[in-house]
């Protein structure tokens, strides 16, 4: 995004967040003349560059239409900082000539008629060792792809670049845009999560940027947008496949620019916001199919993590397991459970996995696998229901019965007896629940 801080007055509060996490050093940044083709590209690792055609530039780009010294780039969390140094054809972003700006990686300038990018050094970040602990950040993973992944975690501690999460759904895209926050420079302020694909079409625009009051048919009161609501934190914006195309051009404009313009207003407001974005499609295919603009996916794609599924990372379900029976309120889990677990497929990922260990944890039992292998153990079990000397309708019931208080010990115990959070997740009127509860004696716990 562009911006100088120290105009906004946030020099103050950013020295105080740096006091609190000492040693952060931002993302170095990886400098590449697109325009004229064929020179070197430059590792800017830390501190500052001087962009010129003089031959003791640190970065030299050879145009007639670039002064000796140019221009001078400095890392900072956000990005770089730009600073032109009284070039005769200036420095420009966006068509606009620019004196001194913070850009985020992931930008394009031009230096006088050179153009360069400026991109995120994601080279440094696949070198060095894996992660030595099997945990970081409340994340859990003894697998060297997890490893190697805390590894990188810790890496863009001083960064705020925008990150693209990509995996299957229930592989922990969450808890890693969490990890990123809290370990980023703007850990004090605002998380502010959006799934994109939870939100009916219509009113996404209106939900990330706001909406100015009698915008649209139902905009009784103004209402700020979810960008807002991060300002000076971080945005998680999940499922960002989903996102219609007519907004996604604003989406951009507010990743370039660090502006926003809610819908119907006529000004536009500034915000401080690093992004994570995560998706379960490959979004370079949603690109393919004019579903998803490039530009944008290249925008969000600054670095990209891609989260393996479970049954890729079977080392990780024991750890995994032990420390979701913790957050059940079971002490341990015994190892013939934990056998049990590890003979599983996991098509839901981690999220199947915290399911089970919970409902081990109300039940005493690992409830029935779904899938295939386990189907035949399903369907002996419901054998032992069939007595063809009793009707259909009665059998039917007993069985819904079972199920039900099966399903209701589970709900509760994922929700910790919360019956209001119950009725959400199950999707059951609050009352009715309430009642169901009451009637299987579960009401009061
Ligand atoms: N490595 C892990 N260690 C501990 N808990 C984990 C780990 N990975 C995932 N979980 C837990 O599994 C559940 C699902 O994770 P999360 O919601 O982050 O997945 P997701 O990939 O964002 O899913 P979706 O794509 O459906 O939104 C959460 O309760 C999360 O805390």
């Amino acid at each position: 995004m562009a911006h100088d801080p120290s105009e906004e007055g946030l020099d103050s509060a950013t020295s105080t967040l740096i006091h609190d996490l000492p040693d952060l050093k931002p993302l170095g940044a990886m400098l590449r003349i697109i325009e004229p083709a064929g020179q070197k590209p430059h590792r800017l690792a830390s501190g500052k560059c001087i962009i010129g055609s003089a031959p003791t530039s640190d970065f030299v780009v050879t145009s007639p239409t670039v002064s000796r010294t140019h221009a001078e780039l400095e890392l900072v969390p956000d990005g770089v900082r730009v600073t032109d140094l009284g070039s005769r054809n200036g420095t420009h972003y966006l068509g606009q000539r620019i004196e001194r700006a913070v850009l985020s990686l992931g930008s394009r300038i031009k230096v006088g008629a050179a153009e360069i990018a400026i991109d995120a050094d994601t080279e440094s970040l696949e070198e060095g060792a894996a992660y030595p602990d099997d945990e970081y950040r409340n994340i859990v993973g003894a697998s060297y792809a997890m490893r190697r992944i805390f590894a990188t975690l810790e890496r863009l501690e001083g960064s705020l670049v925008t990150v693209l999460v990509e995996g299957e759904s229930g592989v922990g895209k969450e808890l890693i845009a969490r990890a990123l926050h809290e370990g980023s420079e703007v850990f004090a302020g605002p998380l502010v999560v959006v799934n994109c694909g939870a939100i009916p079409r219509d009113l996404v625009a209106s939900e990330l940027f706001g909406h100015r009051r009698g915008a649209f048919t139902g905009a009784v009161e103004a209402r700020k947008g979810a960008f807002e609501s991060a300002d000076g934190g971080t945005l998680f914006l999940d499922e960002i496949g989903e996102l219609p195309l007519d907004v996604q051009p604003m989406l951009l404009r507010a990743l370039e620019t660090g502006e926003l313009r809610a819908v119907g207003a006529d000004g536009t407001r500034r915000v401080r916001v690093r992004v994570v974005a995560a998706t379960h499609r490959m979004l370079e295919e949603e690109v393919e199919a004019g579903r998803f603009r490039e530009d944008l996916f290249y925008r969000l794609a600054v670095v990209r993590m891609r989260i393996p599924p479970l049954r890729e990372r079977p080392e990780d379900i024991e750890p995994i397991a032990r420390r979701l029976a913790e957050q059940a309120g079971q002490k341990s889990l015994p190892q013939t459970i934990i056998e049990q677990l590890k003979s599983r497929t996991f098509r839901g990922n981690v999220r199947e996995l915290r399911n089970l260990v919970q409902a081990y944890a109300a039940l005493g039992y690992l409830p029935g696998d779904k899938s295939a292998a386990n189907e035949g153990a399903l369907a002996a079990a419901l054998a032992a229901y069939v007595d063809l000397d009793r009707p259909f309708l009665a059998q039917k019931e007993a069985l819904v019965e079972d199920f039900t208080v099966v399903y209701l010990r589970a709900l509760l115990a994922r929700t910790q007896g919360n019956q209001s959070a119950a009725a959400r997740i199950s999707g059951l009127d609050r009352t009715y629940l309430g009642r169901l509860l009451a009637r299987h004696g579960l009401g009061k716990r």
